[in-house]
């Protein structure tokens, strides 16, 4: 078992019977609904499902967990997700995939919020080891790209897998990356994103993190939000 599927079945064992469990999106998220999944078949446990993209709904489907739209629920007892940065007061950069939107809808509306990392994934501040991902409307790109420049940022549009085109999120957003300046805090960066026009959304979660599990070396660290 590797690190992220140990976290992963860890996180799977703190799903009690009659939960509705938000799904994430990525590897990490992957092994989480395959544990979790084993649960509902081998012990019958009883859980309700949401996911937070269509590739993970896919898998929670594969997987033959019961799974809920979005549109159908109004809360969820707990989220489970993983992140590419995690700083010490357990802000988050997410998003190397392109479904924030759903993610931080299910983050900010969970009653837990558990974020799955292994140790590489721990930084001392959001951006140290990618650009910001920022879901714009498509004609907004550049009305967007510019604003953030005039505040110092430098970044262009993330261009798709094959690199022949742009990428573009589950509904239809572009992806601006944006590397801003090192001395700006998560919360600074949080609040100048969230009040940027044309922007749907980000990949800073801050004071979403409720619990944050960290796989090492076949060890899991707990750490827990202020
Ligand atoms: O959109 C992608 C999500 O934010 C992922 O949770 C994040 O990129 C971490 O992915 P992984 O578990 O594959 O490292």
């Amino acid at each position: 078992m590797n690190d992220k599927q140990l976290v992963a079945q860890h996180a799977a064992n703190l799903v009690e019977d009659g939960m509705v469990v938000g799904l994430g999106t990525g590897s990490t998220a992957n092994y989480f609904i395959e544990a979790l999944a084993h649960r509902y078949t081998s012990e019958g446990l009883k859980v309700t499902t949401v996911s937070s993209s269509y590739i993970s709904a896919i898998k929670a489907r594969e997987v033959g967990l019961p799974l809920l739209a979005m549109e159908q629920i109004s809360k969820l007892d707990i989220y489970v997700d993983g992140a590419d940065e995690v700083t010490p007061s357990l802000a988050l950069l997410k998003g190397r995939g392109s479904d924030l939107v759903r993610e931080k809808l299910l983050a900010r509306a969970s009653a837990e919020f558990i974020v799955l990392v292994d140790q590489s994934k721990l930084v001392s501040r959001i951006g140290e080891k990618y650009a910001i991902p920022i879901e714009v409307m498509p004609f907004a790109w550049q009305l967007v790209q510019a604003s953030l420049q005039a505040q110092g940022a430098i970044g262009e549009l993330r261009p798709n897998a094959s690199k022949d085109g742009l990428a573009m999120t589950s509904h239809g957003s572009l992806v601006l990356e944006m590397t801003f300046d090192a001395k700006l805090s998560s919360s600074e960066l949080n609040i100048i994103l969230n009040n940027t026009p044309g922007i749907v959304e980000h990949g800073i979660f801050e004071g979403l993190a409720g619990t944050v599990l960290i796989a090492h070396e076949g060890k899991i660290e707990t750490r827990l939000a202020d």
